[in-house]
C-alpha cells in the first residue's frame, strides 16, 4: 500500500480580518513536506498576519486552515508541540547566558534534564555559537542573536519551521551566515516556511514562493518559473538626473519588451541588454550610468503590482 505524502499545510480561501481591515484576503497556498516555501511581499502584504494564523497563535476569520492535517482552531496545541517559530524581533532572555536560553526552552517543552543538556550542545554547534556559550546574550552581535533565536526555535525538533523576516536587519556577511545555517537545516529535512521582503533572500532559500501584496497571492511558483513568466532574461537600467528620464523615452521605447519609469532611471526589458545599450547609444542616448544584469523577483513584483518591494 503506498501512503500519500499530505502537504504539512494547506490553506483554503484563508483570510484574516482585524475589524473593517482585512489584513489577508482569501488565499490558497500549500506547503509540502521538505520544501522551502516562502511569502515574498512588501511591509503590510499579510505575511505575518498568515504566519500567525499558520503558528495557530491567530484563529482565522474565513476560508480554511490545516497544519499537519490538523486545523489550528481545534488542535492548536498540537500543532504547536510540533511547530518551530522565530518571530521577527528576537525575544531572547537578556539576563542569561546563550546556554541557558536554550536550555530554559527545552525545559517549556518538558524535555528532560539530561536531553535538555545533549540538544543545547548540538544546538550551539548548529549556531556556531560553542565558543560563547557561556557568554550572557545582551553583548551578542545581531547575527549571533538571531541565530540563538533559531537554534531555540529547534529545541522542540520541530517538523516545520517559521521564519517571520529572519534577516531583517542584519548586515550582509550576518545574512548569508544565516543563509547557509538554513540550507543546512533544509537538507537535513525541516520544512521551512519564510516571510521576506528581500527578493535575493527569497531567490537564495526558496524552493517554491507567492508573492503577496495587499493581502492577496499576486503570484505562485519558483524564483525561476515567476521570473520567467513575468519577466526578460535581462534589464538594462539607464539612470538620469531625476526627471531626465522621461525626455528620452521616446528614444528607447522601441528597444525593450517592456519599458518601467521609476524615478531616476529607466528599466528596459529585453533578452539582450548589451544589444539594446549599443542601439540607445547609436541613437545619442546618454545616461548618466548604464547597468546590464539578470532579470530578478523584484522585477515581477514590479511588473505585477507596478510598485517596488522595498518602500
Ligand atoms: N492586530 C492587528 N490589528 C489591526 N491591524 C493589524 C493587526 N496586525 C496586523 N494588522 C494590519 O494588517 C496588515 C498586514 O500586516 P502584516 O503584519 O501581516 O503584514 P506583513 O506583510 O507581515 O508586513 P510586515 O513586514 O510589516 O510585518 C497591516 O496593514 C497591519 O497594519
Amino acid at each position: 500500500m503506498s501512503t500519500v505524502d499530505h502537504p504539512l499545510v494547506t490553506a483554503t480561501g484563508l483570510a484574516k480580518r482585524f475589524g473593517d481591515f482585512e489584513a489577508v484576503r482569501g488565499i490558497d497556498v500549500e506547503v509540502n513536506r521538505g520544501e522551502a516555501f516562502g511569502f515574498l511581499g512588501p511591509n503590510g502584504a499579510g505575511k505575518s498576519s498568515t504566519m500567525r494564523m499558520v503558528a495557530a497563535v491567530s484563529p482565522r476569520t474565513g476560508g480554511d486552515l490545516r497544519v499537519f492535517g490538523l486545523d489550528p482552531d481545534v488542535d492548536g496545541p498540537r500543532i504547536r508541540a510540533r511547530l518551530g517559530v522565530c518571530p521577527q524581533q528576537d525575544t531572547l532572555d537578556n539576563e542569561l547566558t546563550v546556554r541557558q536560553n536554550l536550555q530554559v526552552y527545552g525545559r517549556y517543552f518538558g524535555l528532560s534534564r539530561a536531553r535538555v543538556r545533549e540538544r543545547a550542545t548540538e544546538l550551539l554547534e548548529f549556531a556556531q555559537l560553542t565558543d560563547r556559550a557561556d557568554d550572557q546574550v545582551e553583548p551578542l552581535s545581531g547575527g549571533m542573536k538571531r541565530r540563538l533565536t533559531i537554534a531555540r526555535s529547534l529545541v522542540n525538533e520541530p517538523d516545520l519551521l517559521l521564519l517571520d523576516e529572519p534577516t531583517t536587519g542584519l548586515d550582509p556577511q550576518a545574512r548569508h551566515l544565516l543563509w547557509d545555517r538554513l540550507f543546512r537545516l533544509k537538507q537535513s529535512g525541516v520544512t521551512l516556511i519564510i516571510t521576506t521582503h528581500y527578493m535575493d533572500e527569497a531567490e537564495q532559500l526558496c524552493d517554491r514562493l507567492v508573492v503577496m501584496d495587499q493581502g492577496r497571492i499576486a503570484a505562485e511558483g519558483s524564483p525561476a518559473e515567476l521570473i520567467g513568466r513575468y519577466s526578460t532574461r535581462e534589464v538594462l537600467e539607464l539612470r538620469f538626473v531625476p526627471g531626465g528620464q522621461e525626455a528620452v523615452l521616446p528614444d528607447v521605447v522601441d528597444l525593450a519588451e517592456r519599458v518601467e519609469v521609476l524615478p531616476d532611471r529607466l528599466l528596459l526589458y529585453t533578452e539582450d541588454g548589451e544589444g539594446a545599450l549599443a542601439a540607445a547609444h547609436n541613437r545619442g542616448v546618454r545616461p548618466i550610468s548604464s547597468l546590464v544584469r539578470r532579470s530578478s523577483l523584484e522585477d515581477v513584483f514590479l511588473r505585477l503590482t507596478g510598485r517596488s518591494l522595498v518602500d
